[in-house]
């Protein structure tokens, strides 16, 4: 194994910079080398920092590129977020309540996660889906008089904040009467309807997006400053530390010593030589970073039956339970490993795994690992040959879903096929559903077409709450075992918002099973004639249908009745199919 570290080891930036480490081998070092080499013979970085859509497609891409000077312009705007913090340490809040779907939530969720509240400052709760159950828990642990309500949308039209916001603000005038709108703040990019909205009804405050940054791009402008400085989290050292990267990253910085230019080419070279599955392993303290670099790389990449398939929380494994589809990104903070981590992960190196090592000294450098990975994944976009800032195939699950719900508002009912089999409380549908079959066959089958190289899919439109987790996570890793492939989670409708672009545009090695529910509770949406359940409905509706058309290997498994009984009951037979199958790989 050639071992290769991107930076001197008495460079004064490596002390605050992460520390990278490629084991690569043989093969894939010499693609790099290759990449690193055309870069620096073509000027390809300096392209891209001069916006050279021919870098990637010759598409639109010079329009999407504004995230490469965020930093700079969060810096200017520090005043104004000083002062919205001042404001709201006046305010008499306790906690907030951020409501945003992908790029709009997932950087602030990171930030939640792993930095959290400052004391004195408000504790940020997320909401970004539309299972009644979730939205009740989450509205049960606010108390809705002293919440902020932090509404993120770049487009201001996104399905579930406006949903969910006509909700709690109806919520908010029930309690606190016309004044509500002082607890609510939007962050929308200039015209939306959601800015008009706020507008009309004196929200507290409207931080404005940026035009040219896309959601998943976000979270270094104010789609993660506002959410930031409500924390308390101190955002000057945040950009102070993310502006090193930045310097890295810049055209100044020659390809081969250029964080962002090797991790990129890394992710790009690794794909192009079937390693697409980009496995995350991350230090416990940064595991909610994950979420936010699947939606970055499966956006960015999936599409075009190309793509990079991220893969985490996955769990580390032995050596022996991982196909040759694997490039492992070990992200560390340098105080929180432990031995058997460590173990397992020098494990999978020795066993000849391509693996990166991202070191950060303090959780803080997470805002260099934005702007890190940012830089990475459009340079793997230019080395896969993919436009990086576009998501063609999000926009089929949005229609079919508006579809199901223009029909479900004439008719009053959604228009779906019978199940093609009923097993107890548990209907099923897809095409992978035969005659006369029996769950546990139909798992079987569904388990059968699963071949080397693909990757295994939990789609789960319920609430994410830790018993989920964990019985899903149960289910991936057997799978994972047995097939020796990569296994994914996704919760409903989240999902969509992220690595469904993936699923639906990327390469057609996935296999899905999608598990949808009863709600035993539902919840009315102000002003409209459907709940959040109808809504959840539709949207696990029009994936599987676009799954379908797009010849996806899916089947779905709808839990009728009581959710946690039906739940145990798949999760066995789950388990007794998997060791039913022959395998065939
Ligand atoms: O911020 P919004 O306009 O509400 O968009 C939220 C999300 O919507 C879509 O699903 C896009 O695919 C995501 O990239 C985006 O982050």
């Amino acid at each position: 194994m050639s071992k290769l570290t991107t930076l001197d080891s008495d460079s004064q930036l490596r002390a605050q910079l992460p520390v990278q480490t490629l084991d690569l081998g043989n093969d894939l070092t010499q693609t790099l080398q290759e990449i690193v080499r055309d870069w620096t013979r073509q000027g390809t970085l300096d392209r891209l920092w001069a916006r050279d859509a021919q870098v990637w497609t010759g598409g639109d891409e010079a329009n999407w590129l504004d995230w490469l000077n965020a930093v700079a312009r969060g810096r200017e705007a520090l005043p104004a977020l000083s002062e919205l913090g001042a404001d709201l340490r006046r305010g008499g809040f306790t906690a907030a309540l951020l409501i945003g779907m992908g790029g709009s939530s997932l950087g602030p969720e990171v930030l939640a996660k792993t930095l959290g509240a400052e004391s004195g400052m408000l504790p940020l709760y997320i909401i970004d889906s539309t299972d009644p159950a979730q939205i009740a828990s989450c509205e049960a642990a606010l108390d809705i008089e002293r919440t902020l309500f932090i509404v993120a949308s770049k487009s201001g039209s996104t399905l579930e904040p406006d949903i969910l916001l006509q909700y709690f603000l109806a919520k908010a005038k029930a309690a606190l009467g016309p004044a509500a709108g002082r607890q609510f703040i939007a962050i929308t990019d200039p015209g939306s309807k959601l800015e008009a909205f706020a507008r009309n009804n004196s929200f507290r405050h409207i931080a404005t997006g940026v035009p040219g940054i896309g959601g998943r791009y976000s979270v270094l402008s104010n789609f993660g400053l506002v959410p930031a400085v409500v924390m308390g989290i101190n955002i000057e050292h945040l950009l102070t530390s993310a502006d090193l990267m930045v310097r890295n990253c810049s055209a100044v910085t020659p390809p081969a010593q250029n964080l962002g230019v090797i991790l990129g080419a890394v992710m790009g070279a690794a794909a192009r030589a079937g390693r697409d599955k980009l496995t995350l392993l991350a230090s416990p303290a940064l595991l909610p970073f994950g979420a936010w670099v699947e939606q970055l790389v499966a956006e960015s990449t999936g599409k075009h039956g190309l793509g990079i398939v991220p893969v985490d929380a996955e769990g580390i494994g032995m050596p022996a339970v991982y196909g040759s589809d694997r490039l492992f990104i070990d992200l560390r903070l340098e105080d929180d490993s432990d031995q058997a981590r460590d173990q397992a992960i020098a494990a999978l190196a020795n066993a000849g795994n391509p693996m990166v090592t991202i070191s950060i000294a303090a959780r803080e450098q997470l805002a260099q690992e934005f702007f890190h990975w940012e830089m990475a994944t459009a340079v793997a976009g230019a080395v896969l040959g993919i436009h990086p800032f576009d998501q063609p195939d999000v926009e089929a699950a949005k229609i079919q879903t508006k579809s199901l719900m223009a029909a479900y508002e004439r008719d009053q009912i959604l228009p779906q096929s019978p199940a093609v089999l009923v097993d107890g409380n548990l209907a099923l549908f897809g095409a992978v559903v035969g005659n006369g079959a029996s769950l546990e066959s139909t798992l079987t089958k569904l388990f059968g077409q699963i071949r080397q190289g693909d990757y295994f899919v939990l789609l789960a439109y319920m609430e994410m709450n830790d018993p989920h987790m964990a019985l899903l996570q149960s289910m991936r890793t057997l799978v994972r075992d047995k097939y020796k492939v990569a296994t994914c989670l996704g919760f409903g409708p989240r999902f969509l918002h992220s690595t469904g672009q993936l699923y639906k545009g990327g390469p057609n090695s996935g296999v899905f099973l999608q598990i949808t529910c009863d709600d035993d509770m539902d919840l009315p949406i102000p002003g409209r004639s459907y709940s959040f359940g109808t809504v959840k409905a539709a949207q696990a509706l029009g994936d599987f249908q676009v799954l379908a058309e797009r010849g996806r290997r899916a089947l779905r498994v709808h839990v009728k009745g009581e959710l946690e009984t039906g739940l145990s009951v798949l999760h066995r037979t789950f388990i007794a199919a998997l060791s039913r199958v022959d395998l065939t790989l």
